[in-house]
């Protein structure tokens, strides 16, 4: 039977509690990303209400006609702003594309939906409000590495993060699919760490370090953190980004959409992914070429399948 951890931790102990409350979060989530990779976090900035209401918008969006979706597919982008359509992405090993659809808004030069007038407004007050927790929790990871607590706040401050809301669509017909497609194939996340808003349905799942598919829940409003492939390169393999994948639900279920909403928060385009000098020794050579974040973000969207 596989051992897995994800801690719940309360962010307001961060950024609201005393001395020693700060102390005790910034060792738990370090050690919790030094572990699994993965912790669930309440207290983030969003209220029910808020993530109901980018549920509906997000829904509303996706009704739309695939004519008119297509509308903001744009090309040029690599999915970076805007609609990305079925069969566009795949993880990087895989054969076939994940079976979703979804829509990317990153700091700035969004596209507005013109059927929608609340779109952008709603998307983007998410946005702020994950990356106003994603810099608390960076600056708890930092104070965990012993670094400066501000340390990434010069990088991540107007940096390239990305609001994800994703569709896995209705499957009509299972039995029409590749045998190997899957919502979302097994990868790890590029970017430093990663905010996921509680999906509509099962179905996340996460590798545990002896090979065993793990689920992950989040309950009520709870978000999901975890470590992605820069933040990893960054620490040198201290912190573990690790192999997740979104599965099929049972073949009776396959006719219902499942919507989620990842924020990956990514540095700016010249911020050095170089690992620390402190996180290599005898023990832990260094693992990755010095390479920037914007290097390796480009890299990694022509493995995906969004880059040409
Ligand atoms: O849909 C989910 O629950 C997770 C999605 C995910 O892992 C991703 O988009 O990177
Ligand atoms: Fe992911």
């Amino acid at each position: 039977m596989s051992i897995i951890n994800i801690p719940r931790l309360d962010l307001n102990d961060y950024t609201q509690g005393t001395a020693q409350q700060r102390h005790q979060f910034s060792q738990a989530i370090g050690k919790a990303f030094n572990e699994t990779g993965f912790v669930i976090i309440a207290n983030h900035g969003m209220d029910k209400t808020l993530i109901d209401l980018l549920y509906e918008t997000v829904k509303a969006f996706f009704a739309l006609p695939e004519s008119t979706k297509l509308k903001y597919e744009i090309p040029g982008l690599a999915g970076q702003r805007g609609y990305t359509s079925k069969g566009k992405e795949k993880a990087k090993d895989a054969k076939v594309p994940d079976l979703k659809e979804f829509w990317q808004r990153g700091q700035d030069e969004n596209p507005v939906v013109d059927e929608l007038p609340s779109f952008d407004e709603v998307t983007g007050e998410v946005y702020r409000r994950l990356e106003t927790a994603g810099r608390e929790l960076l600056k708890a990871i930092a104070a965990y590495l012993c670094l400066e607590e501000t340390y990434f706040e010069e990088k991540v401050i107007q940096g390239n993060s990305i609001l994800r809301a994703i569709h896995y669509f209705p499957i009509d017909d299972p039995d029409s699919l590749p045998e190997d497609a899957v919502r979302a194939g097994a990868h790890e996340d590029i970017n430093l760490i990663t905010l996921l808003i509680g999906a509509s349905a099962d179905g996340l799942e996460v590798l545990t370090r002896d090979g065993t598919w793990y689920p992950v829940k989040a309950h009520g409003e709870d978000i999901v953190v975890n470590v992605g492939d820069m933040l990893q390169r960054l620490t040198n393999n201290k912190l573990k980004s690790t192999t997740h994948r979104v599965v099929n639900p049972p073949r009776e279920m396959m006719k219902i959409s499942r919507f989620s909403v990842p924020f990956f928060l990514h540095p700016k385009a010249d911020m050095s992914l170089a690992a620390l000098d402190f996180c290599i020794d005898a023990g832990h050579p260094k693992a990755y070429a010095d390479v920037t974040a914007g290097e390796y973000l480009d890299e990694r969207l022509r493995e995906i399948g969004l880059k040409m």
